[in-house]
């Protein structure tokens, strides 16, 4: 995923990408003038709160919304206008969409026959996923981790490059989150397929992607990768002398300033080797009491991107939904 307004080409058929994309329902813009790339062989986490307007996106991105202005590509090419959507995209939006009298396997079966898709599919699909037995029961009975598991398995019946999940982990446990994290590590790094998952928890998903793109009210409020979110590494010292370790500190080319919000002695060191901060302070022969690595606090920032006055959710519960909603 790149920066917005960065050129766009498509790389092998196998990017998302989207362009000054809006969608107005009456007088709510929920998505307003969204541009974004997603990667291929990485995982992009779409992250907002309730109401940022995730599900739209994605909904515009698979054709089941008409945007009111800009674009929403697959490979370059609009939903509408792909040759084998089944075998180029892959969309889990919710994982409620099932007959709940029909067993999971024959939820399956009924989705691969609109694609052409062999019955085999289903069955190695039902493997990889690790829901083999229970899919031939009925999938009204499922748990929400068996319902996400069989979505994750409809989306993948086409072999796509492409997959967009809407919260995959919601309703995990803490070993099917897990699982899933490596399952679509696996796809993307392994298979190079491009895969986007929406959350509105940064920290659920923290360890899962690489790339980032945040919204909140519809709007961009930050893109990039994880590393650039976690900013320049950097640790906290707790020193006897903090005045003479940092003067040391900045003899060795490491900028050094106080923290007094950490308590007496506190000092940030701007370098995450802690080895390299212990060896100054040994030759300063200044005691410390701390050193360990200081990570931006993500949730702190997800919460300040996405909370401040101009982009806190002004849109939940005060717009009717419309049923069709769509305008298509
Ligand atoms: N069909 C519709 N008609 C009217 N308003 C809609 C419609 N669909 C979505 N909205 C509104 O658009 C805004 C964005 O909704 P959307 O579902 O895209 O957000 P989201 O980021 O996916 O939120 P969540 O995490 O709660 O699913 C919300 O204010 C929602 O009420």
């Amino acid at each position: 995923m790149s920066r917005a307004g960065t050129e766009h080409r498509p790389r092998e058929g196998r990017d998302v990408s989207v362009r000054g994309l809006t969608k107005t329902f009456g007088s709510l813009r929920a998505v307003d003038d969204l541009t974004f790339d997603v990667r291929p062989g990485r995982i992009t986490g779409f992250l907002g709160p309730n109401g940022a307007g995730k599900t739209t996106t994605l909904r515009m991105l698979l054709g089941l919304v008409r945007p009111t202005s800009g674009e929403a590509l697959i490979g370059g090419e609009r939903y509408v206008d792909l040759q084998h959507p089944i075998r180029t995209v892959g969309a889990g939006l919710e994982a409620t969409g099932f007959h709940p009298g029909r067993s999971g396997r024959n939820h399956l079966r009924a989705l691969a026959a609109t694609g052409d898709i062999p019955d085999s599919r289903v069955d190695e699909l039902l493997e990889l996923v690790g829901i083999p037995a229970a899919a031939r029961k009925r999938a009204g009975g499922y748990s929400m981790g068996m319902r996400q598991r069989l979505g994750l398995a409809g989306a993948l019946l086409g072999d796509p490059q492409v997959l967009l999940l809407d919260e995959p982990s919601n309703g995990l446990d803490p070993e099917g989150i897990r699982w899933m994290r490596g399952f679509l590590r696996h796809l993307s790094a392994d298979q190079g397929k491009t895969v986007l998952i929406s959350s509105h928890l940064l920290a659920e998903v923290e360890q899962t992607v690489q790339d980032v793109v945040i919204i909140a009210n519809g709007t961009m409020v930050r893109s990039g990768t994880m590393d650039e979110l976690h900013g320049e590494p950097a640790a906290l010292v707790r020193a006897a002398d903090p005045q003479r370790l940092a003067a040391a500190l900045d003899r060795a080319g490491i900028p050094a300033r106080p923290l007094p919000e950490k308590g007496e002695g506190a000092l940030e060191a701007a370098s995450g080797d802690l080895a390299a901060i212990g060896r100054v302070a040994l030759q300063a022969q200044v005691a410390l009491s701390e050193l360990s690595p200081r990570r931006t606090d993500l949730e702190r920032l997800f919460l300040e991107l996405t909370d401040s006055p101009q982009h806190r959710n002004r849109n939940l519960g005060d717009t009717p939904v419309t049923t069709e909603g769509d305008n298509r």
